[in-house]
């Protein structure tokens, strides 16, 4: 029994991850990747150099933007290639975005591929979050994908080529305690890839909406430090993954033109059972014939997660009685 579950999962998985690969390198393509100087985002901008990229990191922080431009220096794999960054903060007004991206495309020529990787976490529940946190959350996450996305998809759409990625999070595949501002941020960015998969068919231009699980970043090390014991437990269940295989996965995806990139086995679950836009035949059959079980299981998984919530809420009662 445990060995014909194991057979079919491995199944699913494989099923759900094959696509051919639309790019297989990235020579002299302009590549911008918000948030590219720290985590996720840095580990996406070094596999674009590997690949060829020319390559724009975006962060606020000049000395951590210049350390990366160093180190993406070092992987280079062609004497052409150009690496930059600009100092920008994405929850700017759309004319500061504006006019930065317009620069970026003067000294480094059009963006082929935008990754939204600017973004970060602050948990807790959310009648304790401060109203200026709540509204951060939804600047930094929301919009700062939203306005550079705004700027790149009218030129690509006339180019008819180019790759936008999303990062959203597996919090936004289920709701989890402790993730409430936050996660309805990424719910958001969600939204709008969903709307914009439609907008964009019949087109070459491609955008990947990337959900991915606890990864190890100095932004992650940052979040746990104020995170609720509720929230690592439900959260840590879905593993605890590294930048550079985060990075890569969501890279390989993209330039397969795949609509959603997920990773470990409870993405690849859970974006079976929450699916959105048609990503593949097989995937879509997947669905069909696995629906109704996988749905068995997540209710089991949830229920699961109400009772580490339950505990919580007694261990506290007890704690204060004491
Ligand atoms: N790590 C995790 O567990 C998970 C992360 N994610 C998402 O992945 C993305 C990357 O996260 P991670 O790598 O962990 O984060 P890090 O904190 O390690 O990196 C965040 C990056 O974003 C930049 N950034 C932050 N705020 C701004 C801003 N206002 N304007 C421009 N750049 C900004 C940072 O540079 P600077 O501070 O200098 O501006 C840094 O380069 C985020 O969207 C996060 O929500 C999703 C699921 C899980
Ligand atoms: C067999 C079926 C498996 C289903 C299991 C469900 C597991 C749910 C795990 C949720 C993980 C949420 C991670 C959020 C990470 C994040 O966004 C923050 N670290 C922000 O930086």
């Amino acid at each position: 029994m445990v060995l014909f579950f194991t057979h079919v999962c491995r199944f699913v998985v494989a099923m759900s991850s094959d696509k051919k690969t639309l790019y297989k390198n990235l020579n002299n393509k302009h590549v911008v990747v918000t948030g590219g100087s720290s985590g996720i985002g840095k580990a996406v901008a070094i596999e674009a150099v590997k690949l060829g990229a020319n390559v724009t990191v975006i962060g606020r922080d000049i000395k951590k933007l210049s350390s990366v431009v160093n180190e993406m220096q070092g992987h280079f794999i062609n004497k052409e290639q150009k690496v930059q960054y600009a100092s920008l903060d994405v929850t700017s007004n759309y004319n500061t975005i504006e006019k930065c991206f317009s620069d970026l495309e003067n000294k480094m020529g059009t963006i082929f591929m935008l990754f939204n990787c600017a973004g970060m976490c602050i948990c807790g529940k959310f009648e304790e979050m401060k109203i200026d946190e709540i509204k951060q959350m939804i600047d930094l996450n929301y919009f700062g994908t939203a306005y550079p996305t705004k700027y790149v998809l009218p030129k690509m759409k006339e180019r008819n080529e180019g790759i936008i990625v999303f990062v959203s999070t597996e919090a936004a595949l289920l709701g989890i305690y402790g993730y409430s501002a936050y996660g309805a941020a990424k719910w958001a960015v969600r939204g709008l890839a969903e709307s914009v998969f439609m907008e964009l068919v019949g087109t070459n231009v491609r955008l990947t909406l990337a959900f991915p699980p606890d990864t190890d970043t100095p932004g992650f090390k940052q979040e746990e430090l104020t995170k609720p014991a509720e929230t690592k437990q439900i959260s840590g269940s879905g593993g605890l993954h590294s930048p550079s295989e985060v990075g890569r996965k969501m890279l390989q995806d993209a330039l397969k033109g795949k609509c959603y990139s997920v990773f470990g086995f409870s993405g690849h679950i859970l974006s079976l059972l929450y699916c959105g836009n048609i990503d593949s035949v097989s995937q879509v059959f997947l669905q069909i014939v696995t629906m109704g079980f996988l749905r068995a299981i997540v209710v089991v998984i949830m229920l699961s997660f109400h009772k580490i919530v339950r505990d919580g809420l007694s261990k506290k009662k007890k704690e204060s009685s004491n």
